[in-house]
């Protein structure tokens, strides 16, 4: 049985999201992203589950500076959830004054809380989950929480299915150490950070790259180095694998550009075929290469 860390306390989205990943498997919950990853690298746990992306804030930072520092890890999974809220409290108690959550879910619930507890003050807390457990041990008086959290604590819906944004999604990657890549299968995404020296045009010359070999993003951040001022890492999310030439060549490009670290090629969840555009396919890259082989050995020209 695979031991799987995840960003817990029991009853997070991430807990949802390892059991879609890996279900049947040996889950434990570690109280921050930061540890979950930890965990894989020192060989407590074969993989961690951890959230990357919510359609409403954007990326989840702890998990792209968790990821960029130490050791190398890899995502060979991701999973979507949709993602709406219940408020929980504790059964029969009164006012609402404060109302917790992880920073990401209180920015989706912004509205609603305006709305529906104009009085009470939102506490950032280190999950939706740890939120309701506060709420239990009486630190706060609400919390916004998963749905699911209401199985695993005693407390009561004052609402469920909230959210400001109808539809908001929040990504979640499966991570090990590396290791063989799950195989291509022409909807896959690949992650990369990419530490570029502070001069003029520097981000356009690595993204020049991608879009000249016809490769589509599907995101970019940045996040301070933490080092010097001023100095950033680029996440880059694209489609394609690794394994493919086209994915190859920009990779080598790149490599020769900037520093790189790997974050992994595999499936992607909603399952979007990459685009592929005229002479830009991976046949494209073998016959250009083929090409030049022959002129090398003197068949051709
Ligand atoms: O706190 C949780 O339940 C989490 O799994 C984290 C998290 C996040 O990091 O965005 C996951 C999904 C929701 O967007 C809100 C919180």
């Amino acid at each position: 049985m695979l031991r799987i860390a995840y960003f817990g306390p029991q009853g997070t989205f991430t807990e949802q999201a390892a059991r879609a990943l890996a279900p049947g498997e040996d889950l434990t919950p570690y109280e921050t992203v930061r540890l979950a990853l930890q965990a894989v690298r020192d060989g407590a746990a074969d993989a961690a589950c951890v959230p990357i992306e919510n359609s409403v804030e954007g990326v989840v930072p702890a998990t792209l500076d968790g990821l960029s520092d130490g050791d190398p890890l890899v995502a060979t999974a991701e999973t979507i959830l949709p993602i709406h809220f219940s408020v929980l409290k504790r059964p029969g108690s009164g006012e609402i004054r404060t109302v917790a959550s992880h920073p990401h879910a209180l920015a989706q619930v912004r509205e609603w809380l305006e709305a529906n507890l104009p009085d009470a003050t939102p506490v950032a807390s280190s999950s939706t989950a740890a939120a309701a457990v506060g709420v239990v041990e009486g630190d706060f008086d609400a919390a916004v929480s998963a749905p699911v959290a209401n199985e695993h604590y005693q407390l009561e819906e004052l609402a469920t299915g909230v959210a400001d944004v109808r539809d908001a999604q929040t990504r979640f990657l499966m991570v090990r150490r590396p290791g063989e890549l799950p195989a291509p299968t022409g909807a896959d995404r690949t992650s990369i950070v990419a530490a570029a020296v502070n001069r003029t045009g520097t981000l356009s010359d690595l993204l020049v790259e991608l879009a000249g070999r016809g490769i589509n993003l599907t995101r970019i951040d940045a996040r301070p180095t933490r080092n010097n001022f001023g100095e950033y890492r680029f996440f880059i999310d694209f489609e394609g694998h690794l394994a493919e030439p086209r994915i190859i060549d920009a990779m080598t490009a790149l490599r020769r550009r900037c520093h790189l670290r790997f974050l992994g090629s595999h499936p992607r969840a909603d399952e979007v075929v990459a685009t592929i555009e005229d002479g830009a396919g991976n046949q494209d890259f073998l016959d250009a290469q083929a090409w030049v082989d022959a002129v090398l050995k003197g068949e051709g020209a």
